[in-house]
Formats: structure tokens, C-alpha cells, sequence
């Protein structure tokens, strides 16, 4: 562990929380179907993230994980549960107050085209947030971006540009660019790095890095690459159809891990090296449970290598089983 992770993990200081957080939709069966079923995309979610903290959050598609971005954005309201930030509840705040906390919270999105207004130049996207919730003079407002331009490696020139100008990478620094510029407590990046070339996924983890270091803003970092995650959290949150599996620090990932979802995930890292390549037993193989279900089993049992006979009838619990090391599995 680095000197850095040590204070980290040794002065945590909560600055988000949330507590059993669950949030369902109904869905018809099918188009004829009058009857609803209940689909819980995010079932009693207890994560703490901590000030200066990279969290990183895993899990395969659908698992649950942009419904808790969602959530934590306060963009849909929970079906229960708490979210607390800095200690105070704001599971339901509305109106001006929400507004005052959507300064603290800024969001990197995995298309950065997407999130781009196209018809506006780079310097009015930056200058947007600025605008919208901080007093400047005109001068400082073109100063600030102009700082802030340059701190994501682009030019003061690149400003009369409009987002179609630029490469992928350019755009995913423009998206931070103006995701710093409101000085936010907290960035939640949803994929920031999924659709970029290798050489380039590599140069925006830095960047992103460099600025959690230099302005101490805590990250949720979300993705499906468990290696990219490894790589710059301090701890990682690995989520399978809606729930939490394990909360693991990075540096223990490799060695410790515990939940055979986590382990079926570490053996599909991919590797150049052929004596590597995963046996048919290391392959996570198997139908994943009907989302809808519901059967009281272990949502992994239908998947899991290491299945028990409880774990066909018994929805295990999370629990430490070392310092901050959580598992919800049977045999732990
Ligand atoms: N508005 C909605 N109405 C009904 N079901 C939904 C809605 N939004 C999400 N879901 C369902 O909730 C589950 C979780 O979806 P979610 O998008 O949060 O997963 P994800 O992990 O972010 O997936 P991906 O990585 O593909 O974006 C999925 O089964 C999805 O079909």
C-alpha cells in the first residue's frame, strides 16, 4: 500500500453514503401481458464513498449500474433507501436545495459526442456550468476556461472549436474540462474511457488521476473492465443483477478475492500471453437469472462454480470478513 492509501483508508471521512438503496421498475411480461412484474435494478445498496477516495464500481451489463448513477444524481428518485452526502440526507431534497447540490456532483459520460451540445462552441459548453451557477466577471469566466482548457492538456485555441472538430479523446477532455469547472466534491465517471482506442483509455485514466490528485475530488469510477478499474481506484465495488457481491481495496483484488463472480471476472482479464488463455472450467458459463425472478436464491447460483446446496434456496448476506473486505457469498 502507498503512503497516500494508507492516510486515505486510515482518516476516512465519509463524503457520500448510501444505505439499502433499492430502486424497482415494473415491466409487462410481454406486449399482451397485463400484469407487471417487478424488476429490482438496484436491491439494498450500502456503499460509503470517502473524501479523496477513487471507488470503483464493476459489474456486467445490466447489473444496476448506471440506475445507481441515476440515483445518486438524484435523476430518479429511490424506491427505498437513504443517500447521504457529507452526513445530511438527501434522498429527498427538491427544488433550490437540489439545485445547490448539483454543483457538488459532475458527470463523465462514456460518449463524450453524445454529451456535447454540437452546435455549441467548446468555449460555451465549458462556460455553461460556470455560468449557471457561479458569479464571475466576464474576464474571469474567459480565464477559468482558459485554465481549465490547458489543464486537460488542450490549447486556448481549441475554444472557437465546435465538438466535431476534435478526436475522441479530445472530446472525452473537453467533457472533464467542463466537468471540473464548477468545482465539484464528487465526479461520478459512467464509462468514461469505454469506447476510446487503448493507447488513448491510457492517457485519459492519467489525466483523470492527475486532477483527483491535484484537486483531491473523489471519483466513482464505473465500468465493466475490471483491469481499468484495478488501475486507478483505491477501493472496487463489484455488483452482479443489482446487488453488491464484494467491496474489495484494489491492492487486495488480485490475492484476496473472494466472491467466485469476482474471481470468474479476474480470470477473464485478457492476456497477450497464449499459456494464459482461460481453461473451459475458469469461463464464467452459464444463463444469468431471470432479472424478474423470484426465486430466493443466490442471484450468482445458476453461474457459480462453487455453488453449495444452501445457496439454491438462500440469498446470502454481505459481511466483513476481513478490514474492509465485504462478501456476500455462503461460504464465507
Ligand atoms: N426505466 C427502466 N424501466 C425498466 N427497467 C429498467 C429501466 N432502467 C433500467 N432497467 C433495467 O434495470 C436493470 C439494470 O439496468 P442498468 O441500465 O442500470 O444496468 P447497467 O449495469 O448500467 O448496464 P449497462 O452497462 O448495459 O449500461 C436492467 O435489467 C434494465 O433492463
Amino acid at each position: 500500500m502507498n503512503c497516500k492509501e494508507e492516510i486515505l483508508f486510515e482518516n476516512k471521512i465519509p463524503i457520500l453514503e448510501t444505505i439499502n438503496l433499492k430502486k424497482s421498475y415494473f415491466t409487462k411480461n410481454n406486449y399482451f401481458s397485463f400484469k407487471n412484474n417487478v424488476l429490482n435494478a438496484v436491491e439494498g445498496v450500502s456503499i460509503t464513498l470517502y473524501e479523496n477516495e477513487i471507488l470503483g464500481l464493476v459489474g456486467e451489463s445490466g447489473c444496476g449500474k448506471s440506475t445507481l448513477t441515476r440515483l445518486l444524481l438524484r435523476l430518479e428518485k429511490a424506491t427505498a433507501g437513504k443517500i447521504l452526502f457529507k452526513g445530511e440526507d438527501i434522498t429527498s431534497l427538491s427544488g433550490e436545495k437540489l439545485r445547490e447540490l448539483r454543483k457538488d456532483f459532475q458527470i463523465i459520460f462514456q460518449n463524450a459526442y453524445a454529451s456535447l451540445n454540437p452546435r455549441m462552441k467548446i468555449e460555451e459548453i465549458i462556460k455553461e456550468p460556470i455560468a449557471n451557477f457561479e458569479m464571475l466577471s466576464k474576464e474571469d469566466q474567459r480565464e477559468k476556461i482558459k485554465y481549465l482548457i490547458e489543464l486537460v492538456g488542450l490549447k486556448e485555441e481549441h475554444l472557437s472549436r465546435y465538438p466535431h472538430e476534435f478526436s475522441g479523446g479530445q472530446r472525452q477532455r473537453i467533457a472533464i474540462a467542463r466537468a471540473l469547472a464548477i468545482n465539484p466534491k464528487i465526479v461520478i465517471c459512467d464509462e468514461p474511457i469505454a469506447s476510446l482506442d487503448v493507447s488513448i483509455q491510457v492517457q485519459i485514466l492519467k489525466l483523470l488521476y492527475e486532477l483527483h490528485s491535484k484537486y483531491k475530488i473523489s471519483y466513482i469510477f464505473i465500468s465493466h473492465d475490471l483491469a481499468s478499474v484495478k488501475l486507478l481506484s483505491h477501493r472496487i465495488v463489484i455488483m452482479y443483477l443489482g446487488k453488491i457481491v464484494e467491496i474489495i481495496k484494489s491492492q487486495d483484488l488480485l490475492e484476496h478475492a473472494a466472491h467466485p463472480y469476482t474471481i470468474s471476472l479476474i480470470e477473464a482479464i485478457p492476456s497477450v500471453n497464449p499459456d494464459n488463455r482461460l481453461s473451459k472450467e475458469q469461463l464464467l458459463c452459464g444463463e444469468a437469472l431471470n432479472p424478474v425472478s423470484f426465486t430466493k436464491c443466490c442471484k450468482f447460483y445458476p453461474r457459480c462454480r462453487k455453488a453449495l446446496n444452501i445457496c439454491s434456496y438462500s440469498e446470502p448476506d454481505i459481511r466483513e470478513i476481513s478490514p474492509m473486505h465485504y462478501v456476500a457469498c455462503h461460504r464465507y
